[in-house]
Formats: structure tokens, sequence, C-alpha cells
């Protein structure tokens, strides 16, 4: 599998504060790419600075070449989702998800049939095709999460950058939603790159692992080698138990030698 983002160098500050020293990772083609650490570590920021979003020195390229400047071609590359969805526009939901179509759209802004059917595509995908008409601030917060789920895939972009999509899920959406990302990169030859806590879930769904540690080191591998409870506990402050179970991988906090209690 090919790289198809690289972020290299990443340095930045925010306020006084050094908030990312060097950070980086790569997503390849075909691949889901796990971000994971502890909160604060800087997975959102470091999203956020390649998503081009916040000023920051080091280098992201994209298939091997810096990335565009004007946002709009920007924004047919990456698709990003940012974390929380405190979304109050008295937007429809379809009306919401068609809006992932903007950087494609003409200079009249119509959406045509191809856009039409992305737009169905995802709705189906995410599980919202029966919510379309309805106003994005009357949902539940899992419904508003996929909606926005929706919304990013709706780009078409064939890199995905997404934080915490599966945090106001409940478990069988979390899945589905995995499992969506998954098809997303191996069906549609993207790199996804997505923040998670759920390291359980990490582990079935992420081919590769970045964990960003609190000393700023970030160490990247696939999961066996990433989800380690040694490294899990250095990362997080207490032990973990990392096993299987009806043969799934589970990685769990265990209780006792708590570093910060
Ligand atoms: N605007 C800001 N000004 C100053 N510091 C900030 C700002 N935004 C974030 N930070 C700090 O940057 C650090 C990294 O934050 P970030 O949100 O990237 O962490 P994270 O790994 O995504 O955490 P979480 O798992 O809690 O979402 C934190 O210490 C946070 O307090």
């Amino acid at each position: 599998m090919v790289t198809m983002l690289s972020a290299r160098g990443i340095t930045l500050r925010l306020g006084e504060r050094p908030i990312l020293t060097d950070a980086g990772f790569t997503a390849r083609r075909g691949a889901v790419t796990g971000l994971i650490g502890p909160n604060g570590a800087g997975k959102s920021t470091l999203l956020r600075a390649v998503a081009g979003l916040l000023p920051h020195d080091g280098d992201v390229r994209f298939a091997g070449q810096p990335l565009p400047a004007d946002v709009r071609a920007r924004a047919k590359l990456l698709g990003y989702l940012p974390q929380g969805h405190l979304v109050h526009w008295p937007l429809t939901v379809r009306r919401t998800v068609a809006l992932g179509r903007l950087p494609h759209l003409g200079p009249l802004g119509r959406l045509g049939r191809a856009d039409e059917d992305v737009i169905e595509r995802v709705m189906a995908a995410t599980g919202v095709a029966a919510l379309a008409a309805r106003a994005v601030p009357t949902l539940s917060g899992g419904e508003r999460a996929r909606v926005m789920l929706a919304r990013v895939l709706a780009t078409d972009a064939p890199v995905l950058l997404a934080d915490e999509p599966t945090a106001a899920l409940d478990p069988g959406h979390q899945l589905r939603i995995m499992a969506l990302l998954r098809a997303e990169a191996a069906g549609r030859n993207r790199a996804v790159v997505v923040v998670l806590h759920d390291l359980s879930l990490a582990a079935r769904y992420c081919d590769e692992l970045v964990l960003m540690m609190p000393d700023r080191r970030v160490v990247a591998g696939d999961a066996a080698s990433v989800l380690t409870s040694p490294l899990l506990q250095e990362a997080y402050g207490v032990p973990f138990a990392v096993t299987r179970a009806a043969g799934i991988p589970v990685v769990l906090p265990r209780p006792g030698h708590d570093r910060s209690a």
C-alpha cells in the first residue's frame, strides 16, 4: 500500500504553549490509521494542523506533493470531521449532507445527478436516510454525529480525517461506523485517519496505529506492536489487559496501580 498522506515535523504553539513538537504520521491508501493517546496529547491539534486549519511548522504532503494553498482544491483532497457536533443550523439532514459537495459544485452551486447519487449513498451508508427531512438541531447526539460523518463522506475526498467519529454512538453504531470507515478505505482506496479513545475498536479496525505519548513522543506501527501493556501504561498511566474475547481483540484499562490516583 502506498503512502497517501504524510505529515512530518509538525510543530506548533497555541498562545505561549508548545503543543506539538516534531509530530507526524503517514497514512496509507486503502488503510485506516488510528490516532490514539491520552487527553491533551495533541491528537485533535495534529489533525487540525494537517487539515490546514492551524498555522504550523513542518511538512504535509498528499501523494508526495505539498498540499494546494487553494482552500477548495484542498477540500477536494482532505475531508475533515471535527470533534463534537455543535450544529445549530436549522437545515435538514439532506441539505447538511449536501454541503459536503460544495468543493465540487460549479459557479451556480447546483447539485448535479452525480452529486445527488453521492448524497444518497452516504446517507444510506451512515444510516441517516430515514432522517433526511428532519432538521439537524432536532436530532439526538448520535444521529447528528452520523449526519456529520455523512457530510464529510459526501466530499468524496481521497483522505478522510475524522476526530472521534464514534464518541457519541451506541455500540451497534460504533461497529457499523468503523466498518464503514474500513470499507471507505479498502473499497474506495482512501486513506482514513481516525482519532479514537476506544482501544478495542482501534485494535479491531485500524491497520496502523499512531500513539501520541504525554512526553510528545509518537509511536507508530501495527496494533500488535503499539497496543502492548507497558506502552499503554506509560501512555495512559494505568495498567492494561490486552487480550481477546470471542476471537475479537480487547484492550481494557485495569484497576489498581494508577499513577495519577
Ligand atoms: N486554543 C488553545 N490555546 C491553548 N492551548 C490549547 C488550545 N487548544 C488546545 N490546547 C491545548 O493543547 C493540548 C492538546 O490538545 P488536543 O485537543 O489536541 O488534545 P487531544 O489529544 O485531542 O485531547 P482529547 O483526547 O482530550 O481530545 C492540550 O493541552 C490543550 O489544553
